[in-house]
């Protein structure tokens, strides 16, 4: 096995003092080390597949390290025994955090992902004991399988290293009594600590700041992981960068986009990269447009208050969708670490030309009765105001300016209040020249192409639509799907997202998130348009909830002589 010598320098008291050095082995003090080559791979993963090999049948979380082929060494092992991770949820008493992240935090424990000594604490204003904390978040934690043993069992050891501080936002004070109750916790061992900025973005310096002041790690690491959005446009995505960058370093700041922590976005390099029938395929040559979809079936309920403040441009498209473009459209990385990833993915993004107002479309749902129910339209919501022209849906044709992609429309189409909730990747292919079977086809030469669709949620699946024989003796043709679907390929439940993504924020793995330079790329293909769109005050196309959308999304795929893919499944 390869390894690898350096000095590890010992880390500072401050956030901002903390270096990258620091931050990629943070659990070593001033000597010479030798670790694994594979350092992705962490001890965390590493000793529980030591541990459970033997019990486990197919790979999920932690087990993926199955072909890792590193050894555990016992240095390692007695650094973590000396060693405490301390989870600070900011925003506790919140939606996101009571929905995904406890229970996130529960999934990881429960597969022995999180190290032995770990402690979560919630921080909000809201005023909760400890106890109040623990009924809260035991309302929303599940066990991945029902019916697994020491389900109950497991709760209550999760729960019962849950804690609660209640302190306001800017107080430094209050994080100073934060840092006192997480190092009772910490015992004088060495203490890694994560944060987690569960809170409206107005706020994210305020505790950057007090945190970094008063509740940071004096001898391990302190990482902060950022929910979106991150800004508005490019001046404020940039300011914020700039305001949390005077506490942190960017190796300790953790943008998440959770989109990237989806089992199936995650596979799309293995799927590209590892299968030879794709990749020769993966340019302007073969693929005649791509579609990036996602609709959900219900409006922006109870959080009309922050979305009308960003719209579906920035709550979806220029985050979720823009990241699994570039995903699908980089170049092979060097290798699979996270600086190779991220830098093709900027420079795809830094190749796409800025999205243009003429190629793009908004929308906003309106109330609508169906089945004697009544839906409330967008402006229904108390939190909205009677005249947003927010969107709450919008289509745009996006191009990529390089050799591989030039031409091809990247459509991207988001928008909530429709008929269904999905998320999908849908690559139509080119026409086969000179069709030796075209009259089977009739007049309609788009019905035979191939399509590929990656559904990413709900019911994960990969499907290639492809033209068969209909069997008997005649020569019938028809469309059929050769279908990956992981419910019957893999029975095991797929981790939430938001697993994946803490996790990885533990063991510093930074591939999954979104750096500096990435999200500078993303605003600059928006930030024009949704200035113009602001400006001239466009108002948004109405359609009713629960349908398919506005009528304008068809137009603007007609525009580039393409038709919807999710339409024709319909
Ligand atoms: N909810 C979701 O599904 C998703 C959310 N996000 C992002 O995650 C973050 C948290 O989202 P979510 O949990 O929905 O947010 P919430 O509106 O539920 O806010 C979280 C907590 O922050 C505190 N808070 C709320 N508003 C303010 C305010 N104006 N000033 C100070 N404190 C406030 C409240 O705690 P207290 O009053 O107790 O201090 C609240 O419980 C946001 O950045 C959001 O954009 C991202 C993806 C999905
Ligand atoms: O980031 C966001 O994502 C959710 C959708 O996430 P999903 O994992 O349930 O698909 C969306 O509802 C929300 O508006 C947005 O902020």
């Amino acid at each position: 096995m390869a390894t690898h010598t350096m000095i590890v320098r010992s880390s500072s008291s401050s956030l901002a003092a903390s270096s990258p050095l620091t931050e990629t082995l943070p659990l070593f003090t001033t000597r010479s080390l030798t670790f694994p080559r594979k350092s992705s791979f962490s001890r965390l993963r590493l000793r529980f597949f030591a541990e459970k090999l033997s019990q486990i049948d197919s790979s999920n979380g932690c087990a993926s390290l199955q072909d890792s082929g590193d050894n555990l060494t016992e240095e390692h092992d007695t650094k973590e025994e000396s060693s405490t991770l301390s989870i600070t949820v900011v925003g506790a008493s919140g939606d996101l955090a009571k929905k995904k992240i406890f229970p996130a935090l529960f999934a990881l424990f429960y597969e022995g992902c999180l190290p032995k000594d770990f402690s979560v604490f919630g921080y909000a204003r809201t005023k909760l004991t400890h106890e109040d904390l623990r009924v809260m978040i035991s309302r929303t934690l599940t066990c991945r399988i029902d019916q697994r043993e020491n389900c109950a069992d497991k709760m209550d050891q999760f729960l019962q290293r849950c804690f609660y501080h209640s302190g306001q936002y800017n107080s430094e004070e209050d994080f100073a009594e934060l840092n006192t109750k997480l190092k009772e916790k910490e015992e004088g061992k060495l203490s890694n600590r994560l944060y987690y900025l569960s809170i409206p973005p107005n706020i994210f310096v305020d505790v950057v700041r007090c945190a970094s002041l008063r509740a940071s790690s004096v001898n391990g690491w302190t990482r902060v992981i950022v929910e979106k959005p991150f800004g508005r446009d490019s001046e404020s995505s940039g300011e914020l960068t700039r305001c949390l960058k005077q506490y942190l370093t960017e190796e300790q700041i953790f943008r998440i986009d959770h989109y990237l922590g989806k089992e199936l976005v995650e596979n799309l390099s293995v799927l590209r990269f590892s299968n030879l029938v794709f990749e020769p395929l993966w340019s302007r040559n073969y693929i005649r447009n791509v579609q990036l979809i996602f609709s959900e079936d219900f409006g922006t309920e109870g959080r009309g208050g922050y979305f009308d403040q960003y719209g579906i441009i920035r709550d979806i498209m220029q985050n979720h969708l823009l990241q699994i473009l570039a995903l699908f459209a980089m170049e092979t990385p060097v290798s699979l670490d996270a600086e190779d990833i991220r830098s093709e993915k900027v420079k795809v993004l830094r190749s796409m030309k800025p999205l243009l107002l003429q190629d793009m479309i908004v929308g906003q749902y309106k109330g609508h009765s169906k089945g004697g129910k009544a839906y409330p339209g967008y402006i229904d919501d108390p939190t909205v105001p009677n005249n947003s022209l927010t969107p709450t849906f919008a289509a745009a044709a996006m191009f990529i300016n390089n050799a591989r992609w030039d031409g091809v429309p990247f459509l991207m189409k988001a928008g909530k209040a429709l008929h269904t909730r999905g998320a999908e990747i849908r690559v139509q292919f080119r026409h086969v020249p000179g069709n030796l079977y075209k009259k089977n086809f009739a007049t309609d030469l788009d019905k035979a192409t191939n399509e590929l669709v990656i559904r990413v949620q709900p019911d994960e699946g990969i499907y290639l639509r492809i033209n068969n024989k209909v069997p008997g003796l005649g020569m019938r043709l028809d469309r059929s799907d050769l279908n990956l679907l992981y419910r019957s390929r893999y029975p095991r439940e797929i981790p939430d997202a938001y697993e994946r993504l803490l996790l990885d924020a533990i063991e510093g793995e930074r591939r999954l998130f979104i750096r500096s330079d990435e999200l500078d790329a993303a605003w600059d293909l928006f930030t024009p348009a949704l200035k113009e769109l602001e400006q001239k005050k466009i108002v948004p196309e109405l359609y009713p909830y629960g349908s398919r959308g506005p009528v304008g999304a068809h137009y603007l795929a007609s525009k580039y002589n393409v038709r919807w893919g999710d339409l024709e499944d319909a």
